[in-house]
């Protein structure tokens, strides 16, 4: 058994692709230099849920990156407030046995992977008691051992078909460094699939980079490349579009993506699922819980450009699919065939009343699938029992947090919790991916 978490709240987690999220008002008072300790000796008692390690001081939780659980470190303290002071073992001292070389030189420095010190399967067992952990202060229990929380993973390296740069003023591409206030320059990435990194050597060697700030690269299931600026000045964006367009890549025409039996569409920076083959396995789970039939309407909401929806539309009578982005619905439009049973619309579902739009009330949803962002979907949940003929909701979730709220609402409407699984569609990161089933009480 691994140490246990600690009970004192101290890991939070940042919801950066909520378009909703209510964000704290910023202090106008004037920065003070913060006077930081000196390097301390301290002693690492457990985890936080983000995988750093908990150690105290004089009364202080101390978050330490790369510090495991039993090991004596050296810490150098980059943040300290009076009660919580956060930063990194630069030095284990006496090391756990459970510490591994991590396979990139660049970790510590970059901000991408923060648990390659670790063994995957200490990494799997970090984030079952993470989403444990979440459910047990929600007072949330599965209702039998036999629905343990079993992990779906696929890759521990190379996994990822699209990333996310940035560029720093002279022009190198890398990723943000921990505190995520400068770019770390690197000159490859584990995570990566190999088609993206030769992509990404590709850009890095070649492309014009100066004067753009962040830019993303993908490699899509047909091997089409994408890349595009995303952000930087205006006569740099031009001149990467043009020699991206040089290359024969895409940055303005859509890449191509399996969902079942159909070819589903995204344009390059929009969102897509980073781990293909997680992906896959993720689409067969939660086919497999769901056990649809052709009795079945499916509601999808946070439906992206339909890769749940297309995948789930041939086993049921009809599916809809709601979304924010414009874009990512134009694009699940446009691979319609006439024979499909799916359906797409435009909504804000942070704002919008589920339960009272027609196409809603017209398909009269017997299941309903929700993805949403880091922010969650607590009104839905808040409302879904308007929906009277729901009998399953699958919940996918990237924050387990804002995850066990949410089922904590539907319990109280009556759901009961009949599986959860952790996707494991990021290994090596802090980042935790979650899918749950509930079935209504009957
Ligand atoms: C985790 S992704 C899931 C996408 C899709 N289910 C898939 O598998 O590709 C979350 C989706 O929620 C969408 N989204 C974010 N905020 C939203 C909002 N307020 N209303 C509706 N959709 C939103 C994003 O555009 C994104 O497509």
């Amino acid at each position: 058994m691994w140490p246990l978490f600690a009970t004192v709240a101290t890991a939070t987690y940042p919801q950066v692709c909520s378009p909703n999220v209510n964000r704290p008002n910023r202090s106008r008072r004037p920065a003070t230099k913060q006077v930081l300790p000196e390097n301390l000796t301290l002693s690492v008692l457990r985890f936080s849920h983000d995988g750093r390690g908990i150690a105290q001081h004089k009364g202080r939780v101390v978050m330490l990156a790369n510090a495991l659980p039993g090991e004596q470190v050296v810490a150098k303290i980059e943040k300290a407030n009076a009660k919580l002071w956060q930063g990194r073992a630069i030095d284990v001292e006496t090391a756990s046995e459970h510490r591994i070389q991590p396979v990139c030189g660049y970790v510590g420095r970059c901000g991408g992977c923060q648990l390659q010190h670790m063994p995957i399967a200490l990494q799997h067992e970090l984030k079952q008691q993470a989403v444990a952990d979440h459910f047990r202060r929600n007072d949330l229990t599965l209702e039998s051992p036999a629905q343990s929380l079993d992990v779906i993973s696929v890759a521990d390296f190379g996994y990822r078909h699209r990333a996310r740069l940035h560029v720093s003023k002279k022009g190198a591409l890398g990723f943000h460094n921990q505190q995520g206030n400068e770019v770390v320059a690197i000159d490859g990435c584990a995570v990566f699939t190999e088609a993206l990194s030769q992509v990404f050597e590709q850009v890095r060697s070649n492309a014009p980079l100066v004067g753009l700030s962040q830019l993303e690269i993908a490699v899509d299931d047909y091997s089409n490349i994408g890349a595009v600026a995303l952000k930087g000045q205006r006569q740099a964006i031009d001149a990467f579009h043009g020699w991206v367009a040089e290359q024969g890549w895409h940055w303005q025409q859509a890449l191509s993506y399996q969902a079942g039996q159909t070819v589903v569409t995204a344009l390059p920076g929009e969102f897509t699922q980073v781990n293909r083959l997680a992906n896959q396995q993720m689409q067969q789970r939660a086919s497999d819980w769901l056990a649809l039939s052709d009795d079945d309407r499916v509601l999808d909401l946070f439906c992206g450009s339909g890769n749940l929806a297309y995948y789930f539309q041939q086993k049921v009578a009809q599916t809809l699919g709601l979304e924010a982005s414009e874009s990512a619905i134009r694009q699940a439009n446009l691979v319609k065939k006439p024979d499909d049973r799916v359906d797409f619309a435009v909504a804000d579902l942070f704002q919008a009343d589920v339960s009272q739009m027609p196409l809603v009330q017209n398909l009269n949803p017997t299941v309903a699938v929700l993805d949403p962002p880091r922010a969650g979907a607590e009104q839905i949940c808040a409302t879904i029992n308007q929906l009277t003929s729901l009998n399953k909701i699958l919940y996918i979730s990237c924050d387990p947090a804002t995850l066990a709220r949410d089922v904590k609402l539907l319990h109280q409407a009556g759901w009961h919790l009949r599986k959860v699984a952790l996707i494991d569609m990021f290994p090596q990161t802090k980042h935790i991916e979650t899918m749950v089933l509930l079935a209504k009480t009957t």
